[in-house]
């Protein structure tokens, strides 16, 4: 709830008035049978006067209470959306503080459904509590008073319907709070399953997996719907149940006031405001239900958007000043392991590399190339040793001074949709065409952009569907290289390009980024032969380090890898 307090502050003028609204309206609802108990009066006395002033008078109560109804719904609205925009857009900037650590805890599908879903349940308990929460207990107790003030005889009525309701109320919200828990982690592996199968279509097609992938979402959708049937049948049985109730309440009122009215006459006009308190309590226990069962679907989505808030970020920067660093890169004694694995992805690995040497990395799949690679822009901490940039500990410097020292191009170039210019300016804010042209040239993308007739200009679709797979790890070369960085990592970057191009691409590297350290992981041995030096990884561990002369004299396992390829390839 704190959450809730936290974001309301900003707003406590719109929420002072729509509360006062509530309780005008609240008012006018009370009142308005009373003054109809007064017209009947009226109406059988034939007091023409009377009737015309209070029919005046009871319009003009309802109306003020429509018009304070309207306000609180308006105002409501307008605070629950405001309110559910601000957490969400809290949430969202707590996510961007998050290492890859802490997304992958969560999962991203999971922080989608946090970001939307669970807002959308607690905008909706933001708007009924300011649309019911102080109204229930009004008309609750304004109702009881002022039904046993119009006909006193009748009260074992009103506590006959009081039990009945209140017993049943608590029966099935009781019930239905404990579905809407379960449908929230239903909702949740919903969009999980179509996620995945949206983000992998193309192997779900290649493969013919849509019957298997059919049945793993029906299981799951099917659950969801024996939950929303439950949750359904629950309310479809309410409904009559309370109409049951109301309606014996009234017949049984009507029977008794009979009695009653061969001694006082009055007691017959009143039958009709004493209904209508009958009913206002039947329905204020009926809304104070539903908002109690609304209330805990919505505390579980509290909870969960809690957890992001309350998440810390496992990578801290600290505050000192921006510096420029230069392209050394140390590891002294580097291990690390991923959260829950039992074995270390990487273990004491000590290395040191000057300004504008190549490097080369390779080994087996799963060896540990990307995972040493993600340690150098600190996407990871190492658990024990040291990585250090410009010859300062990564845990010593600030985010802008390693941001702007080290570009990573990734194994798998992402795109953001938006044109090539934005997706190029996340490398360089203020870039300029010529800056453009400079790097789209060394990772031959120049060709394929100038092609394109908006040029820099061109759209880039979500997901960047429209461009092919060498086409964006080409974008995103250029976007590594454009900042002309000092240290630039590629994580085989190059895999969908074919020879002759990545040879142009290692050649323009050379040529234009000379002072640039760059490391290069590669699953062939061709791509980093003129590497300065070439770091073999084998398990975890740094097994050989040299020129690709001194490996293939002195390295058992790049021999392996060398034989290997080069049968297939003109190493
Ligand atoms: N985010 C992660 N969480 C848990 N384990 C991971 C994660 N990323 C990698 N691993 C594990 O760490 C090991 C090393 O992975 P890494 O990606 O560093 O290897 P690699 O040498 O780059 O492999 P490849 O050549 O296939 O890209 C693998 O066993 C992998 O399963």
């Amino acid at each position: 709830m704190d959450i809730l307090l936290k974001h309301a502050k900003k707003y406590r003028v719109d929420i002072f008035w729509a509360v006062v609204m509530v309780v005008i309206m609240a008012v006018s609802t009370l009142w308005q049978p009373k003054l109809l108990q007064k017209v009947i009066d009226a109406i059988l006395k034939d007091q023409g006067d009377k009737i015309t002033s209070l029919g005046i008078y009871l319009i003009v109560v309802a109306v003020i209470g429509l018009l304070a109804g309207v306000v609180n719904t308006i105002l409501s609205a307008k605070v629950a959306q405001s309110m559910s925009a601000d957490i969400r857009e809290t949430a969202f900037r707590k996510i961007q503080t998050f290492s890859f650590g802490n997304i992958e805890r969560f999962q991203a599908g999971n922080i989608v459904v946090r970001l939307t879903n669970d807002i959308t349940q607690i905008q909706t308990l933001i708007m009924t509590i300011l649309q019911t929460l102080i109204r229930v207990p009004i008309l609750f107790v304004g109702a009881f008073i002022l039904a046993m003030d119009t006909i006193p005889d009748l009260w074992w009525i009103i506590v006959i319907l009081i039990v009945a309701v209140l017993g049943i109320s608590m029966l099935t919200f009781g019930r239905m709070g404990r579905h809407f828990g379960l449908m929230q982690g239903l909702i949740d592996r919903v969009n999980e399953l179509a996620k995945e199968n949206l983000m992998g279509v193309r192997v779900v097609k290649s493969f013919n997996q849509e019957t298997n992938e059919e049945k793993r979402f029906d299981k799951v959708s099917d659950d969801l719907n024996a939950q929303n049937i439950y949750v359904g049948t629950l309310f479809s049985v309410l409904i009559p149940a309370f109409t049951l109730i109301g309606n014996m309440a009234v017949v049984a009122a009507i029977y008794f006031v009979g009695d009653l009215a061969k001694a006082d006459p009055s007691t017959v006009t009143a039958i009709t405001s004493f209904i209508n308190y009958l009913m206002q309590i039947m329905f204020a226990i009926i809304i104070g239900g539903m908002m109690m069962t609304f209330s805990a679907r919505a505390m579980v989505s509290i909870k969960r958007l809690r957890e992001i808030l309350d998440e810390e970020p496992d990578i801290y920067y600290t505050d000192v000043p921006e510096e420029n660093l230069t392209g050394s890169v140390s590891f002294e004694d580097v291990s690390f392991s991923y959260e829950g694995d039992d074995k270390p992805t990487l273990k004491h690995i000590n290395f040191e590399v000057k300004p504008g040497e190549m490097i080369g990395i390779v080994g087996a799949t799963g060896s540990g190339k990307t995972t040493l690679a993600q340690m150098i822009p600190r996407l990871f901490d190492p658990q024990e040793g040291m990585v250090k940039v410009g010859g300062k500990n990564l845990r010593d410097i600030n985010e802008k001074s390693l941001r702007k020292t080290v570009a990573f191009v990734l194994q798998k170039a992402i795109l953001f949709s938006g044109t090539i210019a934005d997706n190029l300016r996340q490398g360089k804010e203020d870039a300029a065409e010529e800056d453009m042209d400079v790097a789209s040239q060394i990772a031959q993308a120049s060709e394929f952009i100038n092609r394109l007739p908006a040029r820099y200009d061109a759209e880039v679709e979500e997901r960047s569907a429209n461009f092919s797979g060498g086409q964006k790890q080409r974008l995103s070369i250029t976007r590594g290289v454009i900042g002309k960085p000092k240290i630039l990592i590629l994580d085989d970057s190059t895999s969908a390009l074919d020879a002759q191009s990545e040879k142009l691409v290692q050649k323009a590297l050379n040529n234009e980024l000379k002072a640039t350290t760059t490391f290069v992981i590669a699953e062939k041995i061709s791509s980093v032969i003129n590497a300065d030096r070439i770091f073999v990884m084998d398990d975890g561990e740094l097994v050989g380090e040299g020129t690709h002369k001194d490996l293939v004299e002195n390295s058992q396992i790049y021999q392996e890898i060398y034989n290997t390829q080069k049968g297939k390839e003109t190493v």
